[in-house]
């Protein structure tokens, strides 16, 4: 294990929200001490506060990463994001504040898309409002409304990781499987593209929602689209809860024009277990509520502990930006030599030839030398031998100093 020029031990990393205790055992695997793991998420002052102090942040879906508060993260290194979504970060402030933004694109995806069929097959069954009056003492036993899931027809919104599994999931189960995505995807099995999302909405009888949360699909599902969908047909939302109108939803099931819904994701949810969920689905037989727990198996969150811990170490240790989703991306070997140093700045011209000046004006030979850059920022990182620690310091600190520079780090 190569040692860090800021000892592994003084780095803080704060866990929150419940994250999977695999994640701890992969920090101190790769010898970090200082590991707070807090079961819930934090109130916006309370996480201005815990920022400040942290080096490594870990959240999933609840903190909100908001510019102002990325702001007070003056030691911050690197986020991790405990999950799929990274709508909850604003990755630009985090971008030009050189802090690589990290998560788990694919370790929930199985769970989800489980759930979302498990939903599908009791919808088109009539269970949820057959369940809740067997808990009131009825017992309505009648095949009204009540349907098989082979040969329907599911109507999937989102045709990514989550998308194509919920899709030959249903295919096994003789369902039709009619897709919309922004993009040209490759139709896995016997699925087909729809036409456009109104074609999808009036040909399926389940409608399933797998778009990440962007500005073109907030409330993309309201009533002018519910209203397209065939009477008696249901909706499933397991994506964002800014993805549909709650209120619209709400009222077109009041009017039975729709079977069923399950809805795991919500506008506003709660910040932690003790706080009351309010909702305008609240109450309605036929649809399942779920308090955002699409991704939530312990399969899951062991998978996701692991593979974002992972990620932030090797950043923290290595430089490696690869499959950040907010940085340019680099991949770096190891390197024998004796300094590791990273420059993050922002992308305007000249920037490479001042950090190179800073070099050669010294007579240092640089070993290696990786560039990455996006519209915003650069990332470069400069491998030398036979500089002291004295020099490497005082190399840093002239890179500090070249304007445009966002941070610069002397990794060992
Ligand atoms: N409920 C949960 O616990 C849970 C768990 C995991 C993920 N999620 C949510 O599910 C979302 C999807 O996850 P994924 O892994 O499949 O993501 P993904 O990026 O693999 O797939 C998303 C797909 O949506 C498409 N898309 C984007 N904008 C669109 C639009 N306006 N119209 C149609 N298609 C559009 C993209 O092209 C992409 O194919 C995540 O962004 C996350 O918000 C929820
Ligand atoms: O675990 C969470 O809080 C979020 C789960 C899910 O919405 C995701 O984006 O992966």
């Amino acid at each position: 294990m190569k040692k860090t020029s800021y000892p592994k031990g003084d780095i803080r990393v704060l866990l929150l929200e419940g994250i999977s205790q695999n994640a701890v055992d992969t920090f101190r695997a790769a010898g970090y001490s200082r590991i707070e793991l807090l079961p819930q998420a934090l109130p916006e002052d309370a996480l201005k506060r815990a920022i400040a102090d942290a080096h490594i942040l870990g959240i999933r879906s609840r903190s909100q990463l908001t510019a102002e508060v990325l702001a007070q993260g003056k030691r911050l290194l690197a986020v991790g994001c405990f999950c799929i979504g990274t709508n909850q970060v604003d990755l630009d402030a985090a971008e030009l504040q050189g802090v690589p933004v990290f998560n788990a694109p694919y370790s929930n995806t199985r769970s989800v898309a489980e759930l979302v069929l498990a939903e599908a097959v009791m919808l088109l069954r009539g269970i949820p409002h057959k369940s809740a009056e067997c808990h009131r003492g009825g017992w309505s036993k009648s095949a009204a409304g009540s349907h098989e899931a082979r040969g329907k027809t599911i109507g999937i919104v989102g045709y990514g990781h989550i998308g194509t599994q919920v899709g030959l999931l249903a295919e096994a189960l003789g369902m039709q499987v009619l897709y919309h995505d922004i993009e040209t995807k490759l139709a896995l099995g016997n699925a087909r593209p729809a036409a456009d999302l109104g074609d999808l909405l009036a040909r399926s009888d389940v409608v399933t929602l797998h778009v990440p949360e962007t500005p073109a699909t907030q409330w993309m599902v309201g009533a002018r689209e519910l209203a397209r969908m065939k009477p008696g047909a249901h909706l499933i939302n397991a994506s964002r809860g800014t993805v549909v109108d709650i209120e619209a939803l709400a009222a077109t099931l009041r009017e039975g024009r729709l079977g069923g819904a399950a809805v795991d994701v919500f506008p506003t949810e709660p910040k932690g277990n003790s706080e009351a969920f309010e909702s305008a689905l609240r109450g309605l037989d036929n649809v399942i509520l779920t308090p955002h727990v699409g991704g939530s198996t312990l399969e899951a969150q062991d998978n996701i502990g692991i593979e974002v811990a992972a990620k932030l170490v090797r950043y923290s240790d290595n430089g490696s930006t690869l499959s950040a989703v907010n940085f340019p991306e680099v991949s770096l070997p190891e390197h024998d030599g004796s300094h590791r140093l990273l420059h993050i700045h922002r992308n305007v011209p000249g920037m490479l030839s001042q950090v190179n000046a800073v070099f050669s004006s010294r007579g240092i030979n640089i070993d290696g030398q990786f560039l990455r850059t996006d519209a915003n920022v650069g990332y470069v990182v400069i491998d030398v031998s036979g500089a002291g620690d004295e020099q490497a310091r005082e190399l840093r600190d002239a890179l500090d100093s070249i304007e445009g520079t966002l941070r610069t780090r002397v990794l060992y």
